[in-house]
């Protein structure tokens, strides 16, 4: 696992930005060959969203052959209430992007059937030839999508209660009312997110801080479900100064050496070309996390 560390959330999510953009340049997607990016919600990526968003514009980034899989939606809340995890999407990155709307998918939390739903999303998927990159975020009880704590790390895109700690958290959504926070939401499992080719995960704030420390220093726990990320042959995680606050000092010290070793490396100066950066020692230096 490799864990970067940016001083605040806006660094953070340029280093994330620029990641995501070149992992998608590099593939060089086609018609028949599109990237598969799975996607989150939440506050943290709204300023990775924005940046993506300027790339495009930028003529630096282009989504017109990717294929995207958001991790979750709120069961009964209606497509179009400000609140839905649909909503989020399009506000802050689809109708600001080239993305046809077919290649979008979000689970549909008021499906009739929503086992059969959660069926037909992991089929879709599959259809695909699986995710290469999944984005993520956590929740403060380190959960990632809606896996809440005691969720099987095994698990699939299954529909799941929220933990009270989610529903408060989440209720600022909602006028800080925490009786319209939806408590049952679609989500796809840990397992989904561990069989993507590559997962990166952005944390900040020292209200996460815990989340992050049991996650890198503790071991593979389904009560933090982004611990399992331990097992994955790819993670990323880019945090904050902030969401260290919980770690041990020569943690810290390590992973900031280990990026500074990579640096030089590649010889270049420029570390926020972050994306490449990673991809060229993936292939240069047969770079294994
Ligand atoms: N289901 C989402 C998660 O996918 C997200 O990671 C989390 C953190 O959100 P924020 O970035 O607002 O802290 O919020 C929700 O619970």
């Amino acid at each position: 696992m490799r864990l970067i560390i940016r001083e605040d959330p806006e660094d953070v999510a340029t280093y994330m930005a620029n990641y995501i953009k070149e992992r998608i340049n590099q593939f060089n997607p086609t018609a028949e060959r599109p990237f598969v990016l799975g996607l989150p919600t939440g506050s943290s990526p709204i300023h990775i969203y924005r940046k993506l968003v300027d790339l495009h514009r930028a003529n630096e980034l282009s989504f017109k052959h990717v294929v995207t899989f958001n991790m979750d939606e709120y069961v009964g809340l209606p497509r179009d209430h400000p609140e839905s995890y649909h909503s989020f999407m399009w506000n802050h990155l689809f109708r600001h992007v080239d993305i046809p709307p077919a290649q979008v998918n979000i689970l549909d939390g008021n499906a009739e059937d929503l086992d059969k739903e959660c069926r037909r999303y992991e089929e879709k998927i599959l259809s695909y030839g699986g995710i290469e990159l999944f984005l993520g975020g956590i929740g403060p009880d380190g959960h990632i999508a809606f896996n809440e704590p005691g969720s099987s790390l095994k698990s699939r895109t299954r529909p799941k209660t929220l933990a009270y700690e989610t529903i408060l958290a989440n209720a600022r959504f909602f006028g800080g009312d925490i009786s319209k926070v939806p408590n049952l939401a679609l989500t796809v499992g840990v397992g989904t997110v561990m069989d993507a080719r590559d997962v990166a995960i952005i944390i900040t704030g020292q209200h996460k801080s815990i989340a992050l420390a049991k996650c890198i220093e503790e071991g593979v726990n389904h009560m933090w479900t982004v611990s399992a990320l331990q097992m994955h042959p790819s993670a990323l995680i880019v945090c904050d100064e902030d969401a260290t606050a919980e770690l041990h000092v020569k943690t810290v010290k390590y992973f900031k050496s280990i990026e500074k070793v990579h640096e030089e490396l590649l010889g270049r100066e420029n570390m926020d070309l972050q994306g490449r950066v990673h991809g060229s020692i993936k292939r240069h230096a047969g770079y294994q996390e």
